[in-house]
């Protein structure tokens, strides 16, 4: 038998998880003491297998939570342990972008290694590296929440457009598009700083200029009267996909609408988005918001099922 354990704060999409798999479900119950402190209670009984369902959007406590909860599981005797974390955490410091700084993807994927057997996540930032295995020391499945957006979507549009605001966009991009033969085209973006970024749309002089050294499926395509898309993987402050916004709108689309696997859209990110004229702003829950429109969850379940 497999147990799935979950936290109050991923609470619905965990038990979901155990109701698709059909396998029993209980809480792991936190009690934070005055000091700061946390205390971590697990079932009295576990069985040789577990999985932990808890994704890691604001991870620092979650991570110290979650390594006692494991630590505490192996002492009980469990042999296998699985953590589903559909959002996988500090994935995008991946390179020490100044002298000094940590590169936390590979601290933190050796962390996660050394506690669990097993680590399963969807759509992880990976820039620099081609495999979540790179990341990750012990074993690494990387999903995509691609599937779920494209037969959502399917339910809204016939033939709408589909952007991708940089060139590590166009492997959703694609996968969404494919199925339906919708057309897409995929930007160019230069970052300068957090919040300051530059999203440039494909021109007809991008495409087939083969020595461009730019995204070869760059399609320069006319937005004018199309219902577009914007597809990525995470909204964090949101600018990226406000300045994909202000270039598509200069094409006067019939609509704009933006899908993302990780919702996070911090401050007023959705307000501005929304004041900018955007119809639609839908998320997996992935990470628990209130833009929430698809679920991820049995695109893992699919996954433990098969593994
Ligand atoms: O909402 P925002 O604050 O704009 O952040 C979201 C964007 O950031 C990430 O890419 P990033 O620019 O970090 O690219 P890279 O890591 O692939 O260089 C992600 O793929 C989004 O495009």
């Amino acid at each position: 038998m497999t147990l799935i354990l979950g936290f109050d704060d991923y609470l619905i999409p965990a038990q979901q998880l155990a109701k698709s798999l059909s396998m029993p479900f209980k809480r792991i119950v936190l009690h934070r003491f005055p000091d700061g402190e946390t205390k971590v209670l697990l079932p009295v009984t576990l069985p040789k297998q577990v999985i932990i369902c808890r994704t890691l959007n604001q991870p620092n406590e979650k991570l110290i939570e979650l390594i006692i909860t494991a630590a505490a599981a192996r002492a009980q005797g469990v042999k296998f342990i699985t953590l589903v974390a559909p959002y996988l955490c500090y994935m995008r410091q991946d390179t020490a972008f100044h002298e000094g700084e940590a590169i936390s993807q590979k601290i933190i994927g050796k962390l996660l290694g050394d506690y669990f057997d097993r680590v399963i996540t969807i759509d992880p930032h990976l820039h620099r590296i081609n495999n979540l295995s790179e990341a990750i020391s012990s074993q690494a499945i990387a999903l995509h929440a691609s599937n779920a957006m494209s037969t959502f979507l399917q339910q809204h549009f016939n033939q709408p457009v589909l952007v991708g605001p940089d060139e590590e966009s166009a492997q959703w991009v694609q996968a969404i598009a494919k199925p339906h033969n919708w057309h897409y085209t995929i930007a160019t973006k230069k970052r300068f700083d957090d919040k300051n970024v530059k999203v440039s749309l494909a021109t007809n002089s991008d495409t087939g200029d083969k020595n461009s050294g730019r995204n070869k499926n760059n399609k320069a395509l006319s937005l004018t009267n199309r219902d577009v898309i914007l597809v990525d993987d995470i909204a964090s402050t949101g600018k990226t996909l406000e300045q994909a916004v202000e270039q598509i709108q200069l094409q006067a689309p019939s609509s704009i609408s933006i899908i993302v696997t990780h919702a996070f859209f911090v401050d007023d990110a959705i307000t501005r988005l929304t004041l900018m004229g955007v119809a639609n702003i839908w998320s997996s829950d992935s990470v628990l918001h209130s833009s929430n429109a698809f679920s991820i969850v049995d695109t893992i379940a699919e996954t433990l099922q098969s593994h």
